[in-house]
């Protein structure tokens, strides 16, 4: 899986990509994660990338000819054009679904913005989706651009060491995860619940499995329900 993210942070990319999970799936060459600075492609003495917006009002606005010329520079001789999401608070909520689908494309194009937002014409002709992370407001789509590649990356065959962690994954199987102890087995008094100490692997799982009913009933009614319509 390649993503190429087209930012005016690369630096940020770097950083944060080369850790844990994702930096080893890069080394087996399982994840691809290209950071493109959009600045690069100014066509400006000034590399400037934003411009005042028409009709006025506060903040600037990322300007065409930057991201239209990255863009090409990306897809250039590619002879299917890659998904191209924009990270977006007006996009559909990313939500393990999606990112199970996501996770089956070879290439996707992630597009970060900055600012009061981007010029119309981008998403009209360059975007195939928006996705956003949640409803909040954040200063630019690169830390979405981030949660989007590690909950997709975490999907892909091989990245995660054993494949059993993949499907206790919370949220895969629609309910919350189970509550996790380690030793001591008592500490300042407190225990760890019997049955996990006891050997039985069936009565563990179920007991682990009604934790999971329990608390996805308690804190996520709303998953509860569509767990058991899915039943
Ligand atoms: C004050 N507004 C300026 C413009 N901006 C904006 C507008 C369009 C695209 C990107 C951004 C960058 N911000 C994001 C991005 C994503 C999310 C999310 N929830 O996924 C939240 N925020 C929204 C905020």
């Amino acid at each position: 899986m390649k993503f190429d993210v087209l930012t005016l942070f690369p630096e940020t990319f770097e950083l944060v990509m080369k850790e844990s999970i994702i930096g080893r799936a890069q080394e087996k060459g399982l994840v691809e994660v290209n950071a493109i600075d959009i600045r690069d492609y100014t066509k400006d003495k000034h590399r400037k990338v934003d411009d005042y917006p028409f009709g006025g009002g506060s903040g600037m606005v990322m300007m065409c000819q930057p991201v239209f010329d990255a863009f090409r520079a990306v897809t250039q001789g590619l002879d299917t054009k890659p998904r191209v999401i924009f990270m977006s608070p007006q996009g559909r909520v990313l939500t393990q679904k999606m990112a199970v689908e996501l996770s089956k494309e070879e290439h996707l194009i992630l597009l970060c913005g900055h600012y009061e937002g981007i010029d119309e014409r981008i998403i009209e002709e360059l975007v195939d989706e928006e996705i956003s992370i949640g409803d909040y407001v954040l200063t630019g789509g690169e830390l979405p651009a981030m949660v989007l590649i590690d909950c997709v990356s975490r999907l892909i065959p091989g990245v995660l060491s054993s494949e059993g962690s993949f499907s206790d994954e919370s949220h895969f199987n629609g309910l919350l995860e189970y509550p996790q102890y380690t030793r001591p087995a008592e500490y300042e008094g407190r225990p760890v619940p019997e049955i996990l100490l006891s050997g039985h692997h069936a009565n563990i799982q179920k007991w682990r499995a009604e934790q999971s009913l329990e608390r996805t009933r308690k804190k996520r009614p709303d998953l509860y329900e569509e767990y058991l319509k899915g039943k």
